[in-house]
């Protein structure tokens, strides 16, 4: 079977995957000491991810807990590998939903990082976003919603009438409805005016640009963790601009871009943090709502506000490894694992 997304173990991967394999969990030279408090992790992930990721640094930290990260062969029967404690993956395509959803149906002693229904929902543009529409975040600490935005499933030459139907303002970011991790699916356009729109490929997003003074904030959820990071992202628009642009652009994707903007010089009311007790409550909503416990948000500040926020994407599994001090954050995450592994798993 041929699935998405390619696999490479190196040697001491393959070594230890092979002891533990045979659970002959040998302790031999170049060998981990294992013991009851260790925590193997199988792990799938494209080699995009896997290079990102599964820095040097994060696998030596790792080591030293008594964490390791072993490759999943996708060539054989995931049941026949292992034994795993916690599974991390992201990988696409049905036929992995349905190994790894069956997997966990059968070892439920394992702790699947994450549910693939659960991260399902954040492929789909209009469903990622459903659930902060439907929180309402509104209290003391500010407010958070998402941009009005209308789905456009087929008949691009419908768009213009869809648009002022809605009252969308312009201009409008023009998104691919499903994410699957391809190129395409983060190719965005900014369209300037309702017409231009009908050249473009359904299913589609359209949904409302916000002046945010081109600021974004990445907010990293791990478990119970939050880690905020600022990024650049696109500048203000005025109305003047409005008025003599038309058309629809592409502009690339500038805040995935590891630079960040934590140390640049910015407008104190651009660059201040959102509220860490409104982000929490946002986390902590999202992760029981979503039923994930690795993912991203996307935030930013109405331009001219101190308090109004918009979540414009949600992300699983993001860039971690952008993340600072992530192998700290990361093996303290799975270090809480190994309780509930001795709960699950009864003593021979
Ligand atoms: N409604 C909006 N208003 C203003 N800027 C926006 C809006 N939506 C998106 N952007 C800008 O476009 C960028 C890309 O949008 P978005 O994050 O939705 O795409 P993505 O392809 O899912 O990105 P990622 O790489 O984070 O997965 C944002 O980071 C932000 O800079
Ligand atoms: O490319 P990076 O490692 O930085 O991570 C990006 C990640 O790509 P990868 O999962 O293939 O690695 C993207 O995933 P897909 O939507 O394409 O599945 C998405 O989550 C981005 O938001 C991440 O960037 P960040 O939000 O953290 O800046
Ligand atoms: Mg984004
Ligand atoms: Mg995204």
């Amino acid at each position: 079977m041929r699935l998405n997304g390619e696999i490479e173990e190196d040697e001491e991967e393959e070594k230890v995957a092979k002891s533990l394999n045979s659970q002959t969990y040998s302790t031999g030279i170049g060998f981990p000491q294992l013991q009851s408090q260790n925590l193997v992790v199988g792990y799938a992930l494209t080699s995009k991810k896997k290079k990102s990721f599964l820095q040097p640094k994060l696998i030596r930290l790792a080591w030293n807990k008594g964490i390791f990260f072993v490759a999943i062969d996708l060539k054989r029967p995931l049941s026949d590998q292992g034994p795993f404690d916690v599974v991390l993956h992201k990988l696409s395509g049905k036929d992995w939903c349905n190994i790894i959803e069956d997997y966990r149906q059968k070892h439920p002693e394992v702790t699947v990082l994450d549910p693939p229904d659960a991260i399902e929902h954040l492929h789909n543009r209009q469903s990622m976003l459903q659930d902060v529409a439907d929180l309402n975040l509104s209290d003391c600490h500010g407010k958070v919603g998402v941009p009005r935005q209308l789905v456009i499933s087929k008949d691009p030459s419908s768009i213009p009438h869809e648009v002022n139907k809605a009252g969308l303002q312009l201009p409008l970011v023009v998104k691919p409805l499903v994410v699957d991790g391809s190129a395409k699916s983060h190719e965005l356009f900014l369209a300037y005016d309702q017409f231009s729109l009908a050249e473009l490929e359904p299913p589609l997003v359209l949904q409302e640009f916000v002046n945010h003074g081109g600021i974004l904030f990445k907010v990293y959820i791990v478990g119970e963790i939050i880690k905020v990071v600022r990024r650049f992202s696109l500048p203000n628009f005025s109305k003047h601009e409005l008025e003599k642009v038309a058309g629809v652009f592409r502009f690339p994707r500038v805040s995935s871009a590891s630079a960040s903007a934590d140390d640049a010089d910015l407008e104190p009311s651009v660059a201040e943090h959102p509220p860490l007790l409104l982000l929490e409550k946002l986390a902590r909503e999202l992760r029981r709502r979503l039923g994930l416990r690795l993912f991203n948000i996307d935030i930013i500040r109405e331009h001219g506000t101190r308090d109004v926020f918009y979540v414009i994407d949600i992300n699983y599994f993001p860039g971690y490894g952008k993340m600072p001090d992530y192998e700290h954050i990361f093996t303290d995450f799975l270090l809480s694992f190994v309780q509930s592994k001795h709960k699950k798993r009864p003593t021979a």
